[in-house]
Parts: C-alpha cells; structure tokens; sequence
C-alpha cells in the first residue's frame, strides 16, 4: 500500500480538484460518509446514540461537519463542539457550517475560559440522555503544523480522559489530532483513537513508531481518480501483506547452489551467539550454503554448532578479526553471492581495519551491521566509499553516533535520519539502503523509495533480534533478491515471525525462536508448490 506525505496529498487533492474538475465538497462529503459507514462497521449502528464531534478550524473539521449531518440523516444525535470561532472556517469547510446551521444541529463554541471539567460534564450529561457511539476527533489532519497549545491542548487532553477514564469510544478523521502526519513525532499531545479512517492513501504517522494513538486503521477512497494517483509517482509504502507477493517459491529441481551462498564475518570471543543467531537467519530463510569466518581460535565452537554451515578459521584472528586475515577474507569472498558483516565483532582496532577495507575495496554485497556500524561511525571519513552494494541496519542509537547527532533528534524524523545517512554514503554510486530499526522500522533506499513496516511488536527488544534480522536479509540478498526487497522483505517476514510469537507467548520469546519460525511464515505467502511431473 503507497503511502502519502501531507504535502503530496495536498497535491492529489488540488490536481483532483482543478485539474479534473471534481469539486472539494465532493471529496469531503466522501470522506465524511464514508467515515460514518465505518465507524458503524467498528462499533454499531449510530441509530439512537449520541455522537460528539470536536471540529478544528481548517477541512478536518469540515470532514467532521459532513459527519454530524450524516449521522443525524441516520437517526443519531449529533452534538458539535467548535475549538474556535466557526465563522472564521473557510470553504467547503465554511459551507458544510453552513449547512449545519440550517439543519439546527446542535453546537457549542469552547471559547478560551471553557475549562476541560465543564467539557467532560457536557459529554457525560449528553451520554446520559442518550448513549455515546462515539466521539470523533476532527480538530486536525495533515494541516497540523506546529505544537498544540491551549485550547486545543485542552480538548485533546480532554478527550483522551473520556477515552481513558470513562472508555468513550474515539474515532480520529483522517490521523489522531497532534500526530505529524509525516513523521509520527507527537506535537504536545495527540490523541488516543480506537479506530482512525484516512482519506485517499495512509500517511507514515499511521505507521511510524507503531502508530501508538491509530488504533485500528481504515481507509476511504474519497474519489481520487488512480490516473492523478499514478502520475504522482509516489516513492513511500508500507510493508504489509502485500510484500508476500514478490517471494519466489523454488523451482523443483533447485539445488542448494542455486540458493546462493553467503559469507558471515562475524563474533568474537564471549559474543559468538550473535554470529550462531546470524547464521540462523540467513539459513532459516532459505540460503543454500552459509559459511562463517571466525577468529582461528573459535573455529572449534563453529564446527559443531549449525550442522547446516560451515567454517573458515582465520588464522591471525585470535578472539577477534584481524586485519591480517584480510587477504584470506578476499579469496573466501571469491564465489559468495554476498556478505553479513559485523554481529558480535567489536570494535578493536585491528577489527576495525579489516572492516573499513572490506568497506572501501570489495564489491560483494554487504549487510552491515552492530560493531561494523560502530566502526564506521568512528571513521565518518569512509563512509563516502562504499565499494559495492550496502545494507546498513542501524538501531537508533547506531543511527545517531553514524550521524553524529541525538537519538532524539534521529527519532523526530525517522525517515529523513535515513535518508540522510544514504546521502552521507553517496547515492549516485553503488545500490544503498538503510535500514532504521525500531517500532514501525524505516528502510530508505538511496534511489529515493521508502517503506515504513508494519509488522513487528515490542517483544521484539531483545538481545539477538538484530543479529537474526541481519542474517535474514543477508539470505535474502543472496537468494537473488536485490538490496531493495532483500531489506523490505528481511524486515516484514522478520516482524511477522516475531507478531505469531508474541501471540503465542505474551510473555516473550527468544531471537532464535525468530529464526525457527522464518520457514513456516514464508510457507504462508507461497502458494503449494504445483510438483513438476518427472518427464
Ligand atoms: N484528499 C484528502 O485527503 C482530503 C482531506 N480532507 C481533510 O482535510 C484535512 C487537511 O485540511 P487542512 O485544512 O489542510 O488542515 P487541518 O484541518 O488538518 O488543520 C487545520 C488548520 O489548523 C491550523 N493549525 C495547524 N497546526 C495548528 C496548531 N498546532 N494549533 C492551532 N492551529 C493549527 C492550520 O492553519 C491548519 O490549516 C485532511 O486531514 C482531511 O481530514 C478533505 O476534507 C477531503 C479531501
Ligand atoms: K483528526
């Protein structure tokens, strides 16, 4: 599913309107109608039942008036609560106002004195007479511009005790008021929906951080015609259900070569379980032939512990890669389809030349990740030299010392983070993509498409999760899958397998359990593979 920022959805609307003609108060009466025959769907008929909008002063709010006339036309009771003066909207917002007017539907202006008490009065003495359906947060969508403050602050606040402490029902129109619709950073307070219904195409704040204040998403296609979609060539998406589509089940007769072979350089001593849970990764999601470089002396834990991989100890590594293995690295490169780089490896010096060279001078595909990531951050200076196709995997924290910047300031736009660090690494050069770890992970490719996940939960911060994560795309990458749909299926299988755990074990679930899984979720998206007759 295409995903639309705030300034490319104005776009859609405006090329909707003038360009083809429809008119705006066509695509809000859509937008509100459509709104209604889904919150009805979530939560019953409105019939009978008191509905209270809370309008703001720009089209959110007039998605909300076509709401309250809706719901009325279906026998509800519909009570408006204006933040400002409504004789100030403007438009097909000012003429749905209008409209309100003439129907003597019921409203009342919160001006600035109106204390939150007086507020939560009014709606519980209106869910006395009749029973709340819902109350439907319309203050803001994707004109939301800065911090809310005041009154606005006060209704938000407001509505999210109703929701809380008196379990009122909410339904947010088009994204939950105070969440940037771009960036998913909250401005001040946002607030809390079971049920948001967006207009044309989701925004990243529905998916970015997980979309905490979403609850359940809908969407209403509002009227804009596919063509003015198209000609927009939009770059974003969400990873979903939809991804499935570009897995490849085997041919019959594939054998273990034709699945790729892949080199993991990674561990060191007191961390191989990070290399072992890397190998799992990549094995678990279908890679013919695994082999580990290890430091000489930890090659004996390698030989035992994956029957399915193999080994080659490095002789100068001794508890820790060495830059002197770096010529018998470059000959084991030789016939891998692709490299992981970087669980488990710390950051020794002698460690560190040996990764900035396979950095800057071996063109084989690269996942990087943990301690390579750390490594690259302390020499900024290299990382302009990428010498083949690279997948950077960062968490935030990995993020902000790669950008030389704050967590928080990584975690404020998540997306433009990555796409920052695709720009540092140089996109006119070979394939990049970056890959931002976290609720609602971002993946940023330097050829300018982005993707926000949408699988994935908060069980998922534990120790080893990225190690298999890194495997898994380096799998992918050499199953014949490019950087691009290596990270973006790597990332949504890796969440999928982690959500089935989490149903299963809410208690937690370990990163190995991840791995195991991998077959049985990928076997969900392949159909039964028809059995080729023998000839
Ligand atoms: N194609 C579509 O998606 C359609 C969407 N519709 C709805 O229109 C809104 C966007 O409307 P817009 O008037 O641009 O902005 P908002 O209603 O989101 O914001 C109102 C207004 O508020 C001001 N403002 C911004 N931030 C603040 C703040 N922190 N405090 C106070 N005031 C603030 C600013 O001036 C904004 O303009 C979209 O979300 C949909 O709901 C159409 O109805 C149908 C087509
Ligand atoms: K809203």
């Amino acid at each position: 599913m295409q995903l639309a920022l705030a300034a490319q959805m104005r776009e859609l609307d405006r090329r909707t309107i003038e360009e083809i003609g429809i008119p705006g108060m066509v695509l809000m009466e859509n937008a509100g109608r459509g709104t209604v025959d889904l919150m009805e769907g979530f939560l019953g008929p409105v019939k009978g039942k008191t509905v209270c909008i809370f309008a703001g002063p720009g089209n959110n709010g007039g998605d909300g008036l076509v709401i309250a006339r809706t719901v009325h036309g279906l026998g509800a009771f519909p009570f408006v609560f204006f933040i400002l003066d409504p004789e100030q909207l403007q438009r097909d917002a000012a003429l749905n106002f209008a409209i309100l007017k003439r129907l003597h539907l019921p409203f009342q202006i919160l001006d600035y004195s109106e204390k939150m008490l007086t507020l939560i009065d009014t709606v519980l003495t209106l869910n006395r007479i009749h029973p709340m359906h819902s109350l439907v947060d319309a203050l803001f969508g994707t004109g939301l511009t800065r911090e809310v403050s005041g009154p606005f602050l006060d209704v938000i606040n407001c509505i999210n005790i109703l929701h809380e402490r008196h379990r009122l029902p909410v339904v947010s129109v088009d994204i939950p008021s105070g969440l940037d619709s771009d960036t998913g950073a909250i401005h001040g307070a946002a607030v809390q929906a079971d049920l948001t219904v967006t207009y044309g195409l989701p925004k990243p704040g529905h998916a970015h951080h997980g979309g905490p204040c979403v609850g359940r998403l809908e969407r209403v296609d509002i009227g804009i015609p596919p063509k003015v979609v198209a000609q927009m060539k939009l770059e974003g998406a969400l990873l979903d259900h939809d991804l499935g589509s570009l897995l490849r089940h085997r041919a019959t007769a594939a054998h273990k070569g034709a699945n790729g072979h892949l080199l993991i350089l990674a561990g060191s001593l007191g961390k191989t379980g990070a290399a072992l849970l890397c190998g799992q990764g990549a094995l678990r999601s279908g890679t013919g032939l695994v082999t580990f470089a290890v430091p000489g002396d930890l090659n004996p834990i390698f030989e035992t512990a994956i029957a399915e991989s193999m080994s080659l100890p490095l002789p100068a590594s001794r508890g820790r890669f060495s830059v002197e293995d770096h010529g018998l690295i470059e000959s084991a490169v030789q016939g891998k389809d692709g490299m992981v780089v970087g669980p488990g490896i710390g950051t020794e010096e002698t460690t560190a030349q040996l990764i900035l060279r396979l950095y800057t001078q071996n063109s084989c595909a690269q996942v990087i990740d943990a301690d390579a990531l750390n490594i690259l951050a302390a020499h900024p200076e290299m990382l302009g030299q990428p010498a083949g196709p690279r997948i950077l995997t960062p968490h935030p924290g990995e993020m902000a010392r790669l950008l030389g910047c704050t967590i928080g300031e990584v975690q404020t736009d998540r997306l433009a983070a990555a796409r920052r660090l695709n720009e540092i690494i140089g996109t006119a050069g070979p394939p990049v993509v970056t890959v931002l770890k976290g609720a609602g992970t971002v993946i940023a490719a330097g050829s300018g498409e982005w993707a926000i996940n949408t699988s994935g939960n908060p069980g998922m911060g534990t120790g080893g999760m990225g190690d298999v994560l890194a495997g898994i795309i380096g799998g992918l990458l050499v199953q014949g899958y490019d950087p691009w749909q290596a990270a973006c299926l790597g990332v949504y299988l890796h969440g999928l397998a982690a959500d089935r755990l989490a149903a299963e074990h809410p208690y937690g679930y370990a990163a190995s359990e991840v791995a195991q899984l991998l077959p049985k979720i990928i076997g969900t998206f392949i159909p039964p593979s028809t059995k080729e007759r023998p000839c």
